[in-house]
């Protein structure tokens, strides 16, 4: 061999060796058994590289290198579908959020491909990462309060309140129940500083201790207004019984007075009639013109002096009479006042009663009576009558991710629209939560059908806003006619089921009897 080639040679061995030395400590961190074979190899390689020793050491590692690999795949392969799972669990926190969404998509999609190195592996890492970071800002931007020009939503709330409400299935049920109750009474009470503390701190969101304290103060609240409620009716019967008595003993005064002037008035007629026969004899007796005219003179004083008295009498007991007759009139209108306020009274408890507080929409109770006598009507005439029931979609996100306030305001909104979509005819209530039952009279199953699409259309398409966020609220119907071996029952259960399809086929649906195809 020439010096020449010995030296190129030499070179090339040389830069060898120092790509080895260099490459090894890029890979140096993989597993303690490698790198210290590393450590070793670089020994041989550098300064006067020993080629023997180092054929050992290359030996060794690739041995070491062959099981790394294959730990390594496994760790891609779990790697892989850990973070498959966690972008599946974001698309489902995420799915209203379009362009978040679509994000998670493409990420799913990208980690179903062949990962080519550990390297891409590292880049759907910090993607998965990002996007995470991306929900969870939204999040907490969602926690902060703002105001909207749908809701005035305050909801605040602490995060540990949040945590509790999410944890605990019972908290939301009395939440729920707490916030009917204080509904129904901010309406008797606006002003109740105490109320309105308790609905202000419901709404930024209370941890249990306040939500059991809060519970006692209604609670308390309630008994006080049904003492004062039962006290008060306690005191208009008591009003009343005292003017029924007094009216009782002026009838009976009446009474008593007009007996005495009716044996008066018969007294007085007896001495008339005396005084006449004793005329009537003293013209058949009297002897003369003078004794006669004597007689009937003194008769006819005597007669003009009974009917006087008569005269005056019977004033006197028309006065009387007058004067009781209007104290019993004064009274009776005091009595009158008295019952009109009551009974106003008890038609607004009654209709109180009949009505959901927080949507002001009749509530089950009335919607039972209103369907008794429909179905009455509908036995006796055969009229047409068809049930639609109505779920507000996906509501209990709405309140997770707005607040409670935000889930009253829709429901709010949700309500008043479906009242003004129906007819005069038409009836609805409150079933309970974000359900609504209608009562759709004199219509064919075809025309309610078309009606219900419409309703549905305009409420997807109505713009809601929470805390700078447009949100699409949607609801589920399910509709059916009553049939001649219908009961009240089995149409709501018919109904009930139509709704469960519509929502089974991914809500924002109208089922009913002409929907064969689902
Ligand atoms: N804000 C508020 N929430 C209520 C009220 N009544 C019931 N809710 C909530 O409504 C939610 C109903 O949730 P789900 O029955 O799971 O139904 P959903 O989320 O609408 O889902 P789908 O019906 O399956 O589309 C629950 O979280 C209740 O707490 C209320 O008066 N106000």
């Amino acid at each position: 061999m020439e010096a020449k080639q010995l030296q190129t040679l030499k070179q090339n061995n040389a830069l060898l060796c120092q790509f080895i030395v260099k490459l090894s400590a890029f890979y140096e961190g993989f597993s303690d058994k490698i790198d210290t074979e590393l450590k070793v190899l670089r020994g041989h390689l550098s300064g006067t590289p020993n080629f023997s020793l180092a054929a050992v050491s290359i030996e060794k590692l690739n041995k070491l290198l062959q099981h790394q690999e294959i730990t390594l795949r496994k760790y891609s392969v779990d790697t892989v579908s850990s973070l498959e799972d966690a972008m599946k669990q974001l698309q489902k926190i995420v799915f209203e959020d379009t362009e978040l969404k679509g994000l998670t998509t493409q990420e799913l999609i990208k980690l179903n491909q062949p990962v080519d190195d550990i390297f891409s592996i590292y880049k759907l890492y910090s993607k998965a990462i990002a996007l995470h970071r991306i929900a969870l800002n939204k999040e907490m931007v969602g926690l902060e309060p703002s105001e909207t020009t749908e809701t005035k939503s305050t909801n605040n709330e602490s995060t540990s309140a949040r945590s509790i409400k999410d944890d605990n299935p019972h908290y939301r049920s009395i939440l729920v129940e707490l916030n009917h109750l204080i509904a129904s009474y901010a309406q008797k009470k606006p002003n109740d500083q105490q109320l309105n503390d308790i609905k202000q701190r419901l709404d930024e969101g209370m941890d249990e201790d306040q939500l059991l304290k809060s519970c006692v103060v209604i609670l308390r609240m309630i008994v006080q207004d049904a003492m004062s409620e039962a006290s008060l009716t306690g005191k208009v019967i008591q009003s009343l019984h005292r003017s029924l008595g007094e009216v009782s003993s002026d009838v009976s005064n009446t009474i008593q007075g007009s007996q005495a002037q009716f044996q008066q008035r018969q007294a007085g007629n007896e001495q008339l009639k005396r005084d006449i026969i004793h005329i009537e004899e003293a013209v058949s007796e009297s002897s003369s013109l003078e004794a006669l005219k004597e007689q009937t003179q003194f008769r006819v004083e005597k007669l003009v002096t009974t009917l006087s008295e008569q005269q005056s009498n019977d004033q006197q007991g028309q006065e009387a009479l007058m004067a009781l007759l209007s104290s019993m009139q004064s009274r009776i209108d005091t009595l009158q006042q008295q019952t009109s306020v009551y009974k106003k009274k008890l038609a607004e408890q009654a209709m109180q009663s009949r009505t959901d507080p927080l949507t002001r929409l009749p509530n089950r109770q009335a919607y039972n009576e209103r369907l008794e006598a429909a179905f009455t009507k509908f036995k006796e005439n055969g009229d047409l009558l068809a049930v639609a029931v109505v779920d507000i979609d996906h509501f209990k996100s709405i309140n997770d991710r707005f607040g409670h306030a935000a889930g009253d305001k829709t429901l709010q909104v949700v309500s008043k629209f479906l009242k003004q979509s129906l007819s005069e005819n038409d009836f609805i209530a409150r079933w309970g939560g974000e359900e609504f039952v209608m009562l759709l009279p004199q219509a064919q199953m075809a025309d309610i059908d078309k009606k219900l699409n419409e309703v549905r259309t305009k409420l997807a398409a109505m713009p809601f806003k929470f805390k700078q966020e447009k949100v699409k609220i949607t609801a589920s119907f399910g509709a059916t006619c009553f049939n001649d071996n219908d009961t009240t029952e089995t149409v709501f259960e018919r109904a009930d089921e139509y709704l469960y399809r519509a929502k089974r086929n991914g809500r924002n649906l109208v089922v009913t009897d002409l929907s064969t195809d689902l």
